[in-house]
């Protein structure tokens, strides 16, 4: 298990942008939406390939143009410094091609 530190829901939301708390669970969720299939799964890509580097892994759904994420850490049973740094990573890939 990678180091991590626990931060709360409500910490990180507050230094994110359009993220949101999960129902019963330390847990930070929000949807994407992108121009389209290529867009979105592009994305992906790049987050899957930094989550494996870090051993840290979102749960997530595609359809189409819409990623929907969920970070965690599992292992803290609740939001940590990594979910922090994974939320900043997707902002960043995501960049211009979000939608909404
Ligand atoms: C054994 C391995 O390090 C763990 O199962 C990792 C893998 N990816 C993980 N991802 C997330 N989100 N939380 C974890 O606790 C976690 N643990």
């Amino acid at each position: 298990m990678p180091h991590s530190t626990h931060i709360g829901a409500a910490a990180a939301i507050q230094s994110l942008n359009g993220w949101a708390a999960v129902d019963g669970r330390d847990a930070i969720q929000k949807t994407f939406l992108f121009a389209d299939f290529n867009a979105a799964f592009g994305f992906m890509t790049q987050v899957a390939l930094l989550a494996e580097k870090m051993d840290h892994h979102p749960e997530w759904s595609n359809v189409y143009n819409r990623v929907v994420v969920l970070l965690t850490t599992h292992d803290a049973n609740g939001v940590t410094d990594l979910d922090l740094r994974l939320a900043q990573f997707m902002e960043r890939v995501a960049g211009a091609a979000v939608k909404n």
